[in-house]
């Protein structure tokens, strides 16, 4: 798969493609089911498969810190995309004068004249262009005019509800994370680099590799049986904490993870953290020691989930 970072680097892009437009987050069961139609298709005309997503993500651009949390960075977005068979993902650049575009603007110059679309296929509830002024209806007329097949995608549901981006957050939000699972069609993890922390976990003995979520505002909270990915072919049980770290007067949002067993200098890896059990929420403790004696029991209870005893 090759990534376009931008407009500007159209010229890379092949001409004639088929297409489909949107946000991806978290690359769900809904997306997947589009996807695999969408790579049918290009198949069957010879044509590449192009994704056109938003960075960042429109609402983050109009709504700022009140967008809704993200579920994944770029970076696993687009390892997610490609597993699904995608050739080319154009990451557009989501600034006002991008927003800006009218409808009209958006599909001749860029739809039409820079990709050469010939079949895209979006939700019928798609809107695009200033004032999301452009709809399914006006694509259609569009495509009839500058010829290219427009096609509204089915709907993927789960249990009789609609799969989307909105649905994981809720699931991630009620601590489902089984559902979150089902509705990805992958377990929901974090990734990252890992960064020094203040090291205090040397000290109260619980050594933990530190993934700032910078300007993320993360969809999960609290303390977790994990699994990290990510070193290799082997997953590594471990047990994090997402959050703020009130009892050490910490600020910013980060996750920790403390490896059971294995002792692995993990600066500097990117690594991702899958989350298996939600455990407890975050607490304020009124001491280092009642902290650490809390981080005890919840290795306890990482090592009942996943079924590890104490090593001698
Ligand atoms: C399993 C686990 C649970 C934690 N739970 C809490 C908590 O409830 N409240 C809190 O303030 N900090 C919590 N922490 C964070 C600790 O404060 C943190 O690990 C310690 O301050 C070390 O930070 P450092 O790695 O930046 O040195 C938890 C950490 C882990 C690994
Ligand atoms: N369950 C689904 N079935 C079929 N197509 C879907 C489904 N969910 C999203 N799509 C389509 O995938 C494309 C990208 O969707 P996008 O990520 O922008 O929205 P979403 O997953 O519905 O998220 P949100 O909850 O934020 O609305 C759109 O064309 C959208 O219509």
């Amino acid at each position: 798969m090759k990534l376009i970072r931008g407009i500007h680097n159209l010229s890379q892009a092949p001409f004639g493609c088929v297409l489909t437009i949107g946000n991806f987050d978290g690359v769900h069961r809904g997306h997947q089911a589009l996807l695999q139609g969408l790579g049918a298709e290009g198949r069957a005309r010879s044509l590449p498969v192009v994704v056109m997503i938003f960075e960042p993500q429109p609402l983050e651009l109009f709504a700022g810190q009140k967008a809704p949390a993200r579920l994944t960075r770029l970076r696993e977005k687009l390892r997610w995309l490609a597993a699904c068979g995608v050739d080319y993902v154009l990451c557009v650049r989501f600034d006002r004068r991008f927003a800006a575009f009218t409808a009209q603007t958006f599909v001749s110059e860029l739809l039409v004249d820079r990709l050469g679309v010939k079949f895209l296929a979006v939700g019928d509830d798609f809107r695009f262009g200033a004032g999301r002024q452009g709809d399914f209806l006006l694509l259609q007329k569009a495509g009839q005019k500058y010829g290219f097949d427009v096609t509204s995608t089915q709907t993927f549901f789960d249990g009789g509800v609609r799969v989307s981006s909105t649905a994981v957050r809720q699931a991630l939000a009620d601590d489902n994370l089984q559902l979150a699972e089902q509705l990805l069609g992958h377990p929901f993890s974090i990734s990252g680099r890992v960064v020094h922390g203040d090291e205090l976990g040397r000290t109260i003995g619980f050594p933990t590799a530190n993934l700032p979520l910078r300007r993320q505002v993360s969809p999960v909270k609290g303390v977790y049986a994990v699994e990290v990915a990510g070193l290799g072919d082997t997953l590594y049980p471990g047990v994090a904490n997402i959050g703020t770290r009130p009892t050490v007067a910490g600020v910013r949002q980060q996750l920790e993870v403390h490896l059971l067993d294995v002792v692995i200098d993990l600066y500097g890896r990117h690594i991702d953290v899958v989350l298996r059990k939600k455990l407890r929420d975050e607490q304020r403790f009124a001491s280092l020691d009642e902290l650490k004696a809390q981080i005890a029991r919840d290795e306890v209870a990482a090592r009942e989930f996943f079924g590890l005893s104490k090593p001698a």
